[in-house]
Formats: C-alpha cells, structure tokens, sequence
C-alpha cells in the first residue's frame, strides 16, 4: 500500500476557517492536480469531520480521466472512504451515492441502526473500540485491492495518520491567501507532537498558479 496525503493549506497553514466551512484555496490548475491524484489512486480518504462540514463527492471530474481509467479496466472512478468511529456519515451524504464504490470505517462504538442504515449505502469495516484504528482499517482497505491511496484530509485524519507512521507521502499547496484563527484547522491538528516528530524528505517545490506545490516523502 502507497499512501499519499494531498491538501491545500493557506499561507498561514489553515485548511480552511473557523468555522470550518470549504473554501477554495486551490486554483483551477491545483484543482487538475489533484484530479489527476485522485483518477491515479484506487480509494480516495476522508474524516467524517470533512464529509460534515464539506459534504464532498470525492470523484474524478475530468471525463477524459474516466475514460483512461476504465481502459485501464478500473473502476469510472475510485472508491470513496470515509474514517467515521460513531457512524456519523449521513445516509445521504454525497459521498454515499452510487457515482463509485463507498467504504465507511467505524469502531466498535458505532451505534448498530446506523452501520445497519449505512451498510445500505456502503460496505463497512470494523476496527477499534472507541476509535478507527487505523492501521486495522487501512489493512482490512488493503486486502480488498485499495493499494494506492490518497487521502484528502482533514487536519484530524492526517495528525493520526502520521502519529501511527501511515503517511508515504505529503503534497502540499500552499496558496496566497491568509485565513488565520486560531480555532481554524491546519493540516495536522489532534493533540499534536511534543517529541518524536515525525520527519520529511523534501522532494520538489513547484510553483502551480498562484502558489507553491511541496512534495515529502516520510521516512
Ligand atoms: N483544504 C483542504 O485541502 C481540505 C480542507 N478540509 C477542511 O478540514 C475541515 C475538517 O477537518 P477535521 O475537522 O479535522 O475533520 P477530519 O476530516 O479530519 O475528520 C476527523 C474525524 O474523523 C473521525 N476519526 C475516526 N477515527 C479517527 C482517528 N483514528 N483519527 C482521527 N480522526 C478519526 C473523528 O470523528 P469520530 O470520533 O466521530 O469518528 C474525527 O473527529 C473542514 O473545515 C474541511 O473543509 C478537509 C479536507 C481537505
Ligand atoms: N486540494 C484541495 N484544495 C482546496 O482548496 C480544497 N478546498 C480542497 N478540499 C477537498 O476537496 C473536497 C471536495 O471534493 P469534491 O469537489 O466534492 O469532489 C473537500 O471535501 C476536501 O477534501 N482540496
């Protein structure tokens, strides 16, 4: 398995405002970026902090992108994942429709009326008692063929993903604008690293319209 955390941070590093609305911080070329990320991988990764607040798609916008990959013999577009313990995704969540394949990850935790409503929408994997444990998860994502994975955030997500060493690869758009807030997500948020950083590699820098592409690799 490859994993690679794409997101578009502010100057200031913010993901988006205080009160966690989606603001564009990517610009059209970032945007074919990224949907060139997302028609390369085979699950696209989410929180359940980022379907409540953003209620994405998570698909492959460009036809052409489509096309490539179903003459690839893959699937029109990857799957769709979201990392949700208590069940929270709603049942009409736009990543839930019949576009791609969904996935729901939830713990032990999740109340059973909700993985019951939501294994009608999308197959389910259980890791954890409180939490999704995500090695579990991104295993159990693993053995159903997800190799290449992208996750999308948010600040929550990536915090632990780093924490349990899951992160291959950081691409960040840093963008020109300031949204600053304290409150307002950055792109890893959790309880944070008091020691034990993890560390990058820095691999290229790239100007993309307006602003800055850094890619790292983790070691
Ligand atoms: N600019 C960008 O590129 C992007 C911006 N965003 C923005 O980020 C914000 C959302 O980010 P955020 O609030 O951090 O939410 P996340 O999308 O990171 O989701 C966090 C939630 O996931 C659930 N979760 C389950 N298991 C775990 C685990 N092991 N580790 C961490 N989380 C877990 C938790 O809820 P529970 O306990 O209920 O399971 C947690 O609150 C929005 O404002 C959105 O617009 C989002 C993506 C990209
Ligand atoms: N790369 C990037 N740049 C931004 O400026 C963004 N706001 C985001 N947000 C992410 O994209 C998701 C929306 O996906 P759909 O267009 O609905 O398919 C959103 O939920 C964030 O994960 N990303």
């Amino acid at each position: 398995m490859h994993v690679v955390v794409n997101a578009a941070t502010s100057a200031d590093g913010k993901l988006s405002t205080r009160r966690r609305e989606q603001i564009a911080i990517s610009g059209d070329e970032d945007f074919e970026r990224v949907d060139r990320l997302r028609a390369d991988s085979d699950a696209v990764v989410v929180g359940v902090g980022t379907v409540l607040a953003d209620d994405p798609h998570l698909t492959v916008k460009d036809d052409s992108l489509c096309d490539q990959r179903r003459e690839r013999g893959e699937p029109e577009h990857p799957a769709r994942v979201v990392v949700d313990s208590k069940a929270r995704t709603p049942s009409d969540a736009a990543v839930l429709d019949d576009a791609a394949a969904s996935y729901v990850c939830v713990s032990e935790v999740a109340p059973v009326d909700r993985r019951m409503d939501l294994s009608d929408h999308a197959r389910l994997v259980t890791a954890g008692d409180d939490r999704v444990d995500l090695l579990r998860a991104f295993a159990a994502l693993e053995s159903s063929g997800l190799e290449r994975i992208m996750v999308e955030g948010g600040g929550e997500l990536i915090f632990s993903l780093f924490e349990v060493g899951l992160v291959d690869e950081l691409r960040v758009f840093v963008g020109p604008t300031v949204i600053g807030g304290r409150d307002a997500p950055t792109l890893a948020d959790g309880e944070g690293f008091v020691e034990e950083f993890p560390t990058l590699s820095l691999e290229t820098i790239r100007r993309v319209g307006d602003g800055a592409l850094l890619t790292w690799t983790a070691g």
